[in-house]
């Protein structure tokens, strides 16, 4: 059964998927209602209102997937989630609509003094001069960050015959002129608009995007929109050019802190404002509450996630071709890791032949997350493999080949620690699985998993009849024994396979025959 906390308001519609799910045991309670159980929880569902930090990660021990119900990850700590093997989701589309359309009606009202009009007339006013207000039409609307909720917002201000101007890094001009907006600098764009709507996410890079020195570029009399995250537009600044007037009005739907207490924007009339309410409307809800529903069953089913933070993207399709070549990878990574007894520098894997044409990233972070496991004693999986390495100092690299050895598909894997280099060579055979074809340069051909023992041993007639007979004489059985040799009386391996683990005692007896070189338990 499958744990499940949903600690922000989600709608319970949408949660069907998971509700009816009947491996699913759904709790939808506040992270501090359940302080003594976080340890119990597989998936944690939140919106905004949770902040995901390191200390609660750490409480959740059992936690393997987090779901934001909508875009913004920002009250997530990725890094944190990535280093304990934590898959993060969202929901990127579900909102974008109603987040835009907010946005529109935010300008709408802003400029025409809806809110304050309305305060007036419930005061029993009729101040119709006070309240003159300007038209969109024929004017400059300036975008910043041109992705889902902007380009939707775009074409609304066209239908409101706006001339819209764009500013995003990472906008091409031929996408630009397909939406039919002016791709422009950040600095044109702030000269240029009557009005500027900020659409990008917070990052290092947004926060304080607009702030007191490029506000100052902007038109005496500009309007201000925030409807993306708290703090893209400075606050103090936006304040100071309210305060002297350059900037006409503000409209705000996302805070530096939410709820807002003591924030000086509060303070101007000329400012209106929403409690974040972009994505509150019944239909955005039920859309990103089914999105990550969805995701976050196929997950715990063991299936791949359609929007991920923190792992590549995968369909359902390609997840299935990818799957026995990430469990042969995951197999390689921890024969390779057991038998190289040393730090290790560099991981380099070659794909060849069908294998080449999939997502091999995904398959390289399994075979990481293969060898890590043997070498570290915290969880390591496809969503930290990668982070733990480079952590660790140990490089890695792909390559494609086109040299199959005459199999349909191979992966190869050298790795280099301090004073050597270890190699080994997989293939996945439809119908029959997955074998290892060579190791450390021996050709040998065996099925990796289980209880094995790879002995290096010259090559002389006796050693395998003696082993044989030292391990029968122990009453232990040898499932499968696979021999192979570079050349005749030179070094030579096994591979013996077990229905249990091989002692200590048991090797050690083993190393006492002088035509033994090295003996190395293997556990898969
Ligand atoms: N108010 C709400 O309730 C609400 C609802 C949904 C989304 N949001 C927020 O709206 C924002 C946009 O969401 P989206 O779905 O359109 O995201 P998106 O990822 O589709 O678009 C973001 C755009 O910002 C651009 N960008 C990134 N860095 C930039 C920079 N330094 N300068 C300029 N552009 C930059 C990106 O290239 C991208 O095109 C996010 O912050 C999201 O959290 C708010
Ligand atoms: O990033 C988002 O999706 C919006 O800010 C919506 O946030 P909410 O789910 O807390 O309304």
């Amino acid at each position: 059964m499958y744990e499940v906390l949903v600690a922000d308001s989600i709608s319970n519609e949408g949660l069907a998927p998971l509700l009816e799910a009947s491996n699913v045991n759904l709790t939808r309670k506040k992270v501090t209602e359940v302080e003594d159980l976080l340890h119990t929880y597989d998936a944690l569902l939140v919106r905004s209102a949770t902040t995901v930090t390191e200390d609660l990660l750490d409480k959740m021990k059992n936690l393997k997937i987090v779901a934001r119900a909508g875009v913004g990850v920002d009250n997530i700590d990725i890094e944190a989630s990535t280093k304990r093997g934590v898959v993060v989701i969202n929901a990127p589309n579900g909102n974008t609509i109603s987040t835009a359309e907010h946005t529109f009606a935010m300008m709408a009202s802003l400029v025409r003094h809806i809110p304050q009009g309305n305060i007036s007339v419930k005061s029993r006013e009729w101040n119709r001069s006070a309240f003159v207000g300007t038209e969109l039409n024929r004017k400059h609307l300036g975008i910043v960050g041109f992705g889902r909720i902007g380009s939707e917002l775009a074409k609304r201000a066209k239908a409101f015959n706006m001339t819209v101007h764009v500013y995003d890094p990472f906008l091409t001009t031929s996408r630009a002129e397909k939406l039919g907006v002016d791709l422009l600098s950040l600095d044109d764009l702030l000269a240029v608009a009557d009005i500027i709507t900020v659409h990008t996410p917070l990052t290092k890079d947004t926060k304080g995007l607009l702030n007191r020195e490029t506000l100052a570029k902007t038109k005496k009399g500009v309007y201000l929109l925030n409807c993306a995250r708290g703090g893209i537009i400075d606050e103090e600044a936006l304040a100071h050019y309210l305060e002297i007037g350059h900037v006409q009005g503000a409209a705000i739907d996302v805070f530096e802190v939410e709820p807002p207490t003591d924030n000086p924007l509060l303070n101007f009339d000329q400012v209106i404002t929403t409690p974040h309410l972009g994505a509150s409307t019944k239909e955005a809800q039920l859309n990103v509450a089914e999105d990550v529903a969805y995701d976050v069953l196929r997950f715990l089913e063991g299936n791949p996630v359609s929007s991920s933070i923190n792992l590549p993207t995968l369909s359902k399709d390609v997840f299935e071709k990818i799957q026995p070549f990430t469990s042969l990878t995951k197999q390689l990574g921890a024969v390779l890791s057991q038998c190289m007894k040393e730090p290790v520098q560099d991981i380099s894997v070659t794909y060849a032949g069908t294998v080449a044409d999939l997502e091999t990233t995904y398959i390289t972070r399994s075979l990481l997350s293969g060898f890590l496991t043997h070498r570290i004693d915290r969880s390591v999986n496809e969503v930290n493999a990668s982070m733990i390495a480079k952590e660790r100092g140990i490089t890695f690299g792909e390559k494609i080949s086109d040299n199959t050895q005459g199999y349909a598909n191979i992966i190869e894997v050298v790795v280099k620690g301090e004073s050597r280099t270890f190699s080994i060579t997989g293939t996945y055979i439809k119908d029959y699985g997955p074998r290892v074809i060579n190791i450390d340069s021996f050709d040998i051909d065996f099925y990796p998993e289980g209880h094995l023992l790879y002995i290096r041993h010259t090559d002389q007639p006796g050693v395998i009849g003696n082993v044989g007979k030292a391990l029968g004489d122990l009453d232990i059985n040898i499932a499968t024994m696979q021999v192979g040799r570079k050349q005749k009386g030179g070094e030579a391996i096994m591979m013996l396979t077990f229905d249990r683990l091989i002692e200590d005692a048991t090797i050690e007896s083993l190393k006492q025959a002088s035509e033994i070189v090295t003996i190395q338990r293997i556990e898969l």
